[in-house]
């Protein structure tokens, strides 16, 4: 590539959109320039998955005690401050990895916030400019926020994952992943919780009648769920704070989460000067990952896209990059099928075509009671089922499943929807057994 710029390939970002692929990228002797303004890694060591799965632990653990009361002995309660403090070690270390990782590589980490000046320059932090042949603008999602009055006085996910002390009461505003997540969570530590929902829907993205188990399991648990909730604003009360909604009712809690969204990191990055085209949902980019502007790409949550905003999506298009811009292709992008999971307690995951899609399109859909098999009764496991989808020649090409190991289930039944493997190709595998994967295959 050209040497008359500072790099090759600048990315904009080092979340996941941009080290999965930007590492092995600099390792095949291309330069690469990483500008991050906030900790290397991005959202999901820092404030998404791994700091969220570390204090999910204890919770999953709690449960399934709870279910085997009477066998294991002793009432077992979660350490609040203790668990955020098992989280902060677990994750402390993962920015300087991460760093370690890119610049053993031979990429270049530039620390600052960074805005287009021209279509091969960036300005950080105002001051220092940085130039390269092609840029990739990886800057992720941030909260979104009520435009309320009293929206400051709201927390995020980032917030709540920082919690020293849980508040007693706690009330979550969005009943998507987070708000569901964290709801969980909380609960289960000893919050009192209220989900405030947009509509009637939980989890809309999710097979319903699936939902509606987790959401009563939730509701026997105490949290309490407020439909068509209407929130209007926030204010501080001599004890807390206090919201008002629907028809000019009012709640008093501890504690505010705003869960309604994320929306992309765009607004600070000159992308006007540049002419790059976005709008409220993410930069537009064809099927290389190319914006309108030639050597302008995009990479991660922040593309404006209907896939699911999720990591291993991240991951995928990073390494597709490395591979375009090391010329190891120049196909487009394919996507393989990206399943999705919401950590509740049981967990509800997906894959392939929805039980909806297939009941439109008239697939066989079979249901497996998997709470009255014995391998979920070994955890006494009250809600399971699945759900799985062939097309007229016997090819799986769907799975949804509620069951406390639903992730697990769904990915090993992943290479059979991909690759369309039909019932005489799956019948000649044989699984390690007892476990999840060899129960999944086993009805598939
Ligand atoms: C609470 C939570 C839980 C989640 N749980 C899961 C999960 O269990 N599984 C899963 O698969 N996904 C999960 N996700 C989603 C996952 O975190 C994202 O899909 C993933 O992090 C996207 O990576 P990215 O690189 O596109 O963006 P990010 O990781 O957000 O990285 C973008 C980076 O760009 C930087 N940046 C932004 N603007 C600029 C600028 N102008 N200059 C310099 N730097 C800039 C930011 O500081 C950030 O570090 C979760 C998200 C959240 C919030
Ligand atoms: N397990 C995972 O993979 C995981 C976990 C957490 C987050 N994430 C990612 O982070 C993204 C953001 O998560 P999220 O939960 O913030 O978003 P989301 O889109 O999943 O949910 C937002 C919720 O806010 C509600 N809402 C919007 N406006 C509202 C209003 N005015 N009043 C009340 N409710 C309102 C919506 O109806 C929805 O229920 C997700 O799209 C997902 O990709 C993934």
């Amino acid at each position: 590539m050209s040497k008359k710029f500072d790099y090759d390939v600048l990315y904009i970002g080092a979340g996941h959109a941009t080290f999965d692929g930007g590492a092995p990228l600099a390792e095949t002797g291309v330069s690469v320039g990483v500008i991050e303004s906030g900790l290397v890694g991005g959202t999901c060591p820092n404030r998404g998955c791994n700091a969220k799965i570390t204090i999910d632990e204890p919770v999953k653990m709690t449960r399934e005690a709870q279910r085997m009361n009477g066998i294991l002995k002793g009432d077992l309660k979660i350490d609040w401050t203790k668990n955020i403090e098992h989280k902060q070690e677990i994750i402390d270390v993962l920015p300087q990895g991460l760093t370690d990782r890119l610049e053993n590589a031979g990429a270049t980490i530039i620390h600052g916030h960074a805005q287009f000046k021209d279509n091969h320059t960036v300005i950080v932090d105002g001051k220092t400019e940085v130039t390269a042949e092609k840029i990739v603008i990886a800057t992720g999602l941030r909260p979104h926020r009520l435009d309320i009055p009293g929206t400051e006085l709201a927390h995020d996910s980032e917030d709540f994952l920082n919690l020293k002390t849980l508040p007693e009461k706690i009330t979550i505003v969005g009943s998507g992943y987070i708000g569901m997540e964290f709801a969980t969570i909380a609960n289960e530590a000893g919050a009192d919780i209220t989900v405030m929902l947009h509509s009637d829907k939980v989890l809309r993205k999710f097979y319903q009648p699936y939902v509606e188990k987790v959401v009563n399991d939730l509701k026997e648990r105490g949290v309490k769920f407020i439909e068509n909730s209407n929130v209007q604003a926030f204010t501080k009360t001599d004890s807390g704070y206090q919201i008002t909604y629907g028809d000019n009712q009012t709640l008093d809690t501890d504690w505010i989460l705003d869960a309604t969204g994320r929306i992309p990191n765009l607004d600070e990055l000159g992308l006007d000067k540049v002419g790059v085209k976005f709008d409220k949902t993410g930069v537009f980019v064809n099927d290389h990952l190319q914006t309108n502007v030639d050597n302008i790409y995009a990479a991660g949550d922040v593309v404006s896209n209907d896939l699911p905003k999720v990591t291993p999506a991240a991951y995928f298009e990073s390494k597709y990059l490395m591979k375009l811009f090391s010329g190891q292709t120049t196909d487009a992008i394919k996507y393989p099928v990206i399943p999705s999971v919401v950590f509740t307690s049981p967990r509800i995951a997906q894959a392939g075509i929805s039980v909806d899609e297939a009941e439109k399109k008239g697939y066989e859909i079979s249901t497996n009671d998997l709470a009255n098999y014995w391998y979920y009764q070994v955890d006494k496991e009250p809600i399971a089922e699945s759900k799985q989808i062939h097309d007229k020649d016997g090819h799986l090409i769907g799975v949804t499943e509620v069951s406390d190991q639903a992730q697990d289930a769904v990915n090993a039944l992943l290479p059979a929807i991909e690759f369309k493997f039909d019932r005489k190709q799956i019948s000649r595998l044989i699984g390690i057994f007892p476990t999840i994967g060899y129960a999944a295959w086993h009805r598939a």
